[in-house]
């Protein structure tokens, strides 16, 4: 009967060379995580397993991804998820299932369209003085990629802990060096097995530098919480003088109390999933503009009609802005910074045509559907058109998942979305964008867990006249 039930799985292709013990993971040790799932993907083909050396289940296909996403059975985090994990245990990333579903619930507050509207002119002003950084970049020196992320991260101090800082003037950030390394470092440990204990792991340099550094980052928290805490003890109200409501705020006045040691774990993983995933997401949007004139000169159209040139941007002018998202939706597709998230099985999951069995980790490889020849034709061509409301319902429900998809995407979609179309709209107006690149072959992506180039990425902006 066993046999029989899972019969469909075990017929699916898999890497033929497997040693005891170790599976198919002598093939891939070194390799980044994206270059593991799609070598396979491009050996064996999707759907396909493999023993890396737990059991994994790999798909592409929008019909799966429905079932998988929604099922009760895959709510929780994927193994591979334990080593970025135990940063962050408690928070909504990694939270057991009843514990998330509360939380989620409560801090889906935060992110309500009448507070995220209220946000928009802290978008704004930071979009400003972004473009004063823009207009006097040194080339040489400054990384594009860096410069976004200590962008997104004041962005994110602003308006999701309810501080103001001013990272974008700092040459060295030691958070935004955290955000970014720390996940290379942690996810990296996947491929080497020596790296797999917690304790072997602590006594390496990367694993000083990921205790220090987050201990930097949780300190930081604390001592906002403090001052916070202080604040509402004396009996200020910390809301009282804006319509504004920080998530942090929010937690911080919730009557039944959040412990500290929560809180600061959210808000690491707040400012880690908020700030390399918009900043490159806006990094990438700006290099195809740069890369096809035609199409940012359609964007700039509808900003100066919409806004014109210098007036303030606020949230009804993003409404109007339908291009622009299309613009940054269609960047989004064709270089997903998730380019894929990982699932467990924690029992039987019926596909239809075969059964996932349990303690198995399911891997969804959005970038392989966003570029699948099926539901985007001649798919490494930037098209925002695809995004035309005619053209998405031509397509099956679950092939664009830039946020991911069903009860556990991301919970900052619109956020990003709002903050993303301020900051394009703002460069876009005010520069004209290049780059030395002709089209996204010429680009070398790897990813740990976001996506990134191997090299910096070429991208200038020169003042409109
Ligand atoms: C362009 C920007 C962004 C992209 C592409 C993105 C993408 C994603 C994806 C694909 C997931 C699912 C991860 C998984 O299932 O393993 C996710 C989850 C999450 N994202 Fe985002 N994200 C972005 C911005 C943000 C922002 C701005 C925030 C917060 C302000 C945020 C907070 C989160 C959180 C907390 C989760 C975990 C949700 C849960 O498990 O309930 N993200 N994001």
């Amino acid at each position: 009967n066993h046999r029989e039930k899972y019969k469909g799985f075990y017929k699916l292709p898999t890497p033929s060379s497997s040693l005891p013990l170790l599976g198919n993971a002598h093939l891939f040790v070194g390799k980044n995580v994206l270059d593991i799932f799609s070598e396979l993907v491009n050996t064996c083909g999707a759907p396909c397993y493999a023993h890396l050396p737990g059991r994994f289940y790999i798909t592409a296909s929008p019909e799966e991804y429905k079932i998988i996403l929604n099922h009760p059975n895959s709510m929780g985090k994927s193994t591979t998820y334990n080593f970025v994990g135990r940063l962050f245990a408690s928070s909504l990333l990694m939270a057991p299932d009843h514990q998330w579903k509360k939380n989620r619930k409560f801090l889906s507050k935060g992110f309500n369209q009448m507070i995220l509207d209220s946000f928009v002119t802290v978008f704004y002003e930071k979009s400003e003085y972004f473009n004063v950084k823009l207009k006097n970049i040194d080339y040489d020196q400054n990384d594009i990629y860096s410069l976004f992320e200590k962008y997104t991260l004041d962005v994110f101090c602003e308006a999701t802990l309810g501080i103001e800082t001013k990272l974008i003037d700092e040459d060295d950030c030691e958070i935004v060096n955290f955000i970014t390394k720390g996940q290379r470092i942690l996810i990296g440990r996947l491929s080497n097995v020596f790296k797999h204990s917690d304790i072997l792991f602590n006594l390496t340099e990367d694993g000083k530098y990921i205790n220090e550094s987050s201990q930097h980052f949780y300190n930081f928290v604390l001592d906002i919480i403090a001052k916070k805490r202080k604040m509402i003890a004396e009996g200020q109200d910390i809301m009282a003088q804006t319509n504004k409501l920080p998530v942090l705020d929010l937690l911080l006045s919730e009557k039944e109390a959040f412990e500290d040691n929560y809180i600061k774990e959210e808000m690491l993983l707040f400012a880690a999933a908020a700030t390399d995933t918009t900043a490159y997401s806006m990094a990438y949007t700006c290099c195809l503009l740069g890369m096809h004139p035609e199409i940012q000169e359609k964007v700039l159209t509808e900003v100066m009609d919409a806004i014109g040139k210098d007036r303030e941007i606020t949230c009804n002018d993003l409404h109007q802005l339908k291009y622009t998202e299309m613009a940054i939706s269609e960047a989004m597709r064709l270089i997903p910074v998730v380019p894929m998230i990982g699932r467990r099985a924690v029992g039987d999951i019926d596909l239809g045509t075969r059964v996932i069995p349990a303690n198995t980790d399911v891997v969804c490889l959005f970038i392989n559907t966003h570029r699948n020849e099926k539901y985007y034709p001649n798919p490494k061509k930037y098209d925002p058109r695809r995004f035309l409301p005619e053209e998405v319902a031509k397509r099956p429900q679950y092939s664009y998942l830039a946020f991911s998809g069903g009860p556990r995407n991301c919970i900052g979609m619109k956020y990003a979305m709002m903050v993303m179309k301020t900051t394009i709209a703002n460069i876009v107006r005010n520069f004209h964008i290049t780059t030395k690149y002709k089209s996204i072959d010429e680009l070398e992506f790897e990813s740990s867990i976001i996506m990134t180039t191997k090299h910096p990425l070429d991208c200038h902006f020169t003042p409109r006249k």
